[in-house]
């Protein structure tokens, strides 16, 4: 099979909040906060035993925004979150197994870099937008510029370190799709069961750095 196209599947949302569920029903409550929002995807992370039936209750619940899966480590696990009903899946890197099993995938694989040589691997896999992660500490705004000539062909979806200020400065680059981050759901909202903050905050980004 080849590369499902990872920029028709997010259809130009520009803000991909990660978010790590603590519970099924907890997920369902940010992927709903975050729709009102106006925001269009989220990523759930694979860090908590909940994660696969976070995403197929957010798949079911909230069929309005795209549901994808983070912190996909090997090929078992990207075939899992296939199975309960997410349309995208990232990495924070990329290996020979996870870049061929994304070509096996029926859904849009992210693989994660932050290297040139792993941004070669990725094209000759098939790949054109790439997660660059992690972001803040690799120094990712200087990156993208350099890479700009070289690998004119790729967009990006930076993620690691990123706030809403910063947000503003990735999303000016032209080789940036979108940009990931957990500044959306931030752990005290999530504590605290307070789903009107989240919605706030997601339509606030969307109303200074745009949904789409
Ligand atoms: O691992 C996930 C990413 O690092 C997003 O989280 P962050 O925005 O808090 O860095
Ligand atoms: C870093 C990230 O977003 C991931 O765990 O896939």
């Amino acid at each position: 099979m080849s590369v499902v196209d990872a920029q028709v599947v997010l259809d130009g949302e520009r803000i991909v909040p990660v978010y790590t569920p603590a519970s099924v029903a907890e997920a369902v409550a940010v992927a709903t906060a975050l729709r009102r929002g106006g925001i269009g995807a989220i990523e759930v992370t694979l860090r908590t035993p909940v994660a696969l039936a976070a995403i197929a209750a957010i798949a079911e619940a909230v069929p309005d925004i795209a549901v994808g899966a983070g912190t996909v480590l090997d090929a078992e696990q990207l075939r899992a979150v296939q199975h309960a009903g997410a349309t995208f899946a990232v990495s924070p890197g990329c290996t020979p197994e996870l870049l061929q099993a994304g070509r096996d995938a029926a859904l849009a694989y992210l693989p994660g870099v932050a290297t040139g040589s792993e941004v070669m691997a990725a094209l000759a896999a098939g790949y054109r937008l790439l997660k660059l992660f992690p972001a803040e500490p690799i120094n990712a705004l200087a990156l993208l510029s350099a890479w700009r000539g070289p690998f004119a062909q790729v967009r990006f979806c930076p993620t690691g370190g990123i706030d809403a200020t910063r947000a503003r400065d990735y999303l000016r680059q032209p080789n940036v799709a979108c940009l990931g981050g957990s500044w959306l759901t931030p752990a005290d909202a999530l504590a605290q069961g307070d789903w009107g903050r989240i919605e706030t905050l997601a339509r606030e980004a969307v109303a200074t750095l745009g949904a789409g």
